[in-house]
């Protein structure tokens, strides 16, 4: 497994995730996700599997949140769980407080747990609607054993207050409450038992945009009150805006990007944090309000591209060495081979293609003998040759293909880190890194990008 991902520790981290994986056995289907200590084989690899945390890398500081953005189904939800140690990894390494929650289990993991909480996305669905607020809010404190009875009952009050309820509520039923209250219900259960860290899994998408702020900003006072570390996934990034000191973009089990707030929305380094910054809603009478979204699907965890995962839908991959095409011919001969991947068009003549594909830039050269081979193949209807000829001899040529990139930059706004995942960031990393040597006074000429498996 390659490492990808922020390569040095953080000194004030309360939690270090360390080349974690958490692959799905594909077959198991539902089951995959629950498997519990013990019950299946430790690390199990097989192809089939669904690789849905892929050697990821953080550090999240004591006291701040880390937002986590990204697609419907990247595997935010699957790295939370897995953090908590409510899935056991394939791989890696999470410390907690310096212990390795990996490699606990038992009564060590369960008294673990007490430190740190989860808050799931629907508020309805993780209230029981047979109990009373104040049992449910007693519930995680009975289970550490924490308190009489009268203790957990003034402690269940006096946090319902905390979280913006009336402590007068304590004997009614979830179904009394808003969306927004049961979430504050919520909160107040999971800080019962007074943790150091709680992971928030969409705590807010259920709700109204006017509830959303007052939550967030409850949130806010909470973990300023209890000295609260959150790790919050979100897919709306101004919900991730508001609540996040730093952020970490994910896509298809690898972090991409990760930097403090600012820098990630003002700078965004990735091609993909800069897809999705760009697909954000803007207010325009003339426009549904929605730019152009990526194209193309996301591909399967079962079989990931190789190098940058994003490579299969990046508008910037990279030309291989072997060519010399200029931009505007290299993006067209991407789009035709994606445009031959997905069979997107019927016609078959090769001058008919060339018009729709190549119009204002043809490749010459090499590349261009490559292209008239392909579109030979196409002509003889042969489209699986002419798609592995384009992929092989031009994609998969490609750095993006080849090496996995991992590079630390020198933010623009701020004196944090700024990791991105993207080949196109290795001379600004070579750069960075010569400099800070040169601060150091220890040039090297083998000063490099950091963390690159080329
Ligand atoms: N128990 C499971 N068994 C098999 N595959 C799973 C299981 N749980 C999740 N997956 C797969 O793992 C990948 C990541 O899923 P995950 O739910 O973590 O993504 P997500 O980013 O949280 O998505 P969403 O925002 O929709 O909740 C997906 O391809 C999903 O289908």
């Amino acid at each position: 497994m390659t490492e990808v991902g922020p390569p040095d520790s953080d000194p004030e981290a309360l939690l270090q995730v360390r080349n974690l994986c958490k692959y799905f056995d594909n077959d198991s289907g539902l089951l995959g996700g629950v498997s519990v200590d013990g019950e299946f084989p430790y690390v199990r690899r097989d192809p089939s599997d669904v690789r849905a945390v892929d050697g990821v890398n953080f550090d999240i500081k004591e006291g701040e949140t880390l937002g986590l953005v990204g697609e419907s189904g990247c595997g935010k939800s699957t790295l939370a769980r897995t953090v908590l140690r409510l899935l056991k990894p394939t791989d890696g390494s999470v410390y907690f407080q310096g212990e390795d929650l990996a490699s606990l289990s038992g009564e060590p993991l369960r008294r673990k747990r007490k430190d740190m909480q989860m808050i799931f996305q629907d508020p309805q669905s993780s209230l029981d609607p047979r109990m009373k607020v104040g049992p449910i809010v007693e519930e995680p404190m009975k289970a550490h054993d924490m308190l009489d009875d009268e203790g957990r009952e003034a402690r269940a009050k006096e946090l319902l207050e905390k979280v913006g309820l009336d402590p007068q509520h304590y004997n009614r039923y979830p179904h009394a409450f808003s969306g927004g209250q049961r979430q504050r219900v919520n909160l107040a259960r999971a800080l019962s038992v007074n943790p150091d860290f709680i992971v928030c899994d969409e705590p807010v998408s259920a709700l109204d945009v006017s509830i959303q702020a007052q939550v967030l900003n409850t949130m806010e006072e909470l973990q300023a009150e209890f000295d609260l570390t959150y790790l919050f996934i979100a897919h709306d990034l101004s919900v991730i805006r508001h609540i996040s000191d730093r952020v970490a973009v994910m896509y298809l089990g690898n972090i991409v990007e990760l930097a403090d707030k600012e820098e990630l929305f003002e700078n965004p380094k990735h091609p993909y944090t800069r897809a999705l910054l760009d697909a954000i809603p803007v207010p325009d009478p003339r426009s549904d309000g929605r730019k152009e979204l990526l194209s193309g699907d996301v591909p399967s965890p079962i079989d990931p591209p190789s190098g940058c995962r994003f490579r299969t839908r990046c508008p910037k991959v990279i030309q291989p060495e072997a060519y010399d095409m200029s931009d505007a011919a290299w993006r067209n001969v991407v789009e035709f081979q994606r445009a031959v991947r997905r069979r997107a068009f019927e016609e078959t003549d090769p001058n008919a293609l060339r018009a729709r594909y190549f119009d204002d830039a043809v490749p010459s050269g090499d590349a261009g003998t490559l292209l008239d081979e392909a579109l030979g193949h196409i002509e003889r209807e042969e489209f699986e040759d002419a798609e592995g000829l384009l992929t092989e001899r031009f994609t998969d040529e490609s750095v993006c293909a080849t090496a996995n990139p991992a590079y630390e930059l020198d933010p623009d706004l701020d004196d944090g880190r700024h990791y991105a995942a993207c080949h196109l960031r290795r001379d600004e990393a070579i750069a960075s890194a010569v400099d800070e040597a040169a601060l150091d006074g220890s040039v090297s000429p083998n000063t490099g990008a950091s963390g690159a498996d080329d």
